[in-house]
């Protein structure tokens, strides 16, 4: 039977360290506030934006929450984050994704300023991320290396298959994973043979959005396994849940598997508060 990493458990911890690390800036007069903007009304969207402003108040951290129209209009969007970005009291700023057709979402990201991109989504980010130098980290591939080294000590050699090339979670837990000296294979929609090069994993992260597409036959015993994918489905009886990309009812002989719900997902927005502190530290220097 493999072991369940609890995302949750992990998350609770992480925000208990982040709201006493709010206690200490506090206490130096810096108030840590993150500003979370969304364009539109994508109805998950909203869940995870209530969702983060709520976080926010639980680790003692300030909040500003900025919803425009879906036809706001681009400038009127980049105005908003200059605003933002001009702000001394915001450490933190992340704008929704996805954003509705007709705003380039490039554009937008590039727009926020380096140290206050608590998404890490900045091309002065990734490259920092890319070179192994301070920057700030994409939250769920940080929140992704804090479940793994909860299970592994040295990377060193290993054999990692991380499958999708997202720029949210593929591309940057792949740097931090060969920032750690593991061996990194990155497959895409147009791989060969996908299922033999899992099999030789020590570890696969699952990022593909494909409910239930890494099998059993697919994964070697012991390996560990992160789960990243989060698809709603609807039953036979019309009941919605969510699945991940990972058949973990095949993975008995798996060393570690994520659970989804439960994973990756809580990792996701207790990274973003421990960034957010992180942009509020670096702002006193
Ligand atoms: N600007 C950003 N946009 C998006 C990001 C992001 O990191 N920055 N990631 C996702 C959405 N997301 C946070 O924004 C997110 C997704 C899922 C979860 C989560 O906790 N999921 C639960 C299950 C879902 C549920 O119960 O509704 C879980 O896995 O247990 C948190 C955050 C895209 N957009």
């Amino acid at each position: 039977m493999s072991d369940i990493i609890d995302g949750r458990a992990m998350a609770r911890a992480l925000s208990e360290r982040t709201a006493q690390a709010v206690a200490m800036l506090k206490a130096e007069g810096i108030d840590p506030t993150l500003a979370v903007v969304l364009v539109g009304g994508d109805p998950a969207s909203d869940i995870y934006v209530r969702r983060k402003i709520s976080e926010c108040r639980k680790v003692g951290m300030g909040s500003i929450e900025r919803r425009m129209a879906a036809d706001c209009g681009e400038q009127a969007l980049l105005d908003m984050i200059d605003t933002l970005n001009a702000d001394p009291a915001v450490h933190g700023i992340l704008v929704q994704l996805p954003l509705p057709p007709g705003i380039d979402a490039g554009r937008v990201l590039d727009r926020i300023a380096p140290a206050k991109d608590v998404d890490g989504f900045h091309p002065v980010n990734v490259g920092r991320l890319s070179t192994g130098s301070q920057g700030l980290v994409p939250c769920t591939p940080l929140g992704i290396m804090m479940l793994l080294d909860s299970v592994i000590d040295d990377y060193r050699g290993l054999n990692v298959v991380v499958i999708g090339k997202s720029n949210i979670v593929g591309k940057p837990v792949a740097m931090l994973l060969l920032e750690r000296e593991a061996t990194v294979t990155v497959t895409h929609i147009e791989t060969r043979n996908l299922p033999d090069i899992a099999r030789a994993a020590d570890v696969i992260v699952a990022a593909a959005g494909a409910p239930h597409l890494v099998r059993g036959y697919w994964v070697k015993p012991g390996a560990v396994i992160i789960d990243v994918g989060i698809t709603r489905v609807v039953d036979h009886d019309g009941a919605s849940r969510i699945v991940g990309d990972c058949a973990t009812h095949e993975l008995d002989h798996a060393k570690a598997v994520t659970p989804v719900p439960g994973g990756v997902g809580p990792m996701t927005i207790a990274c973003l508060l421990s960034n957010t502190v992180l942009a509020a530290q670096r702002s006193m220097a």
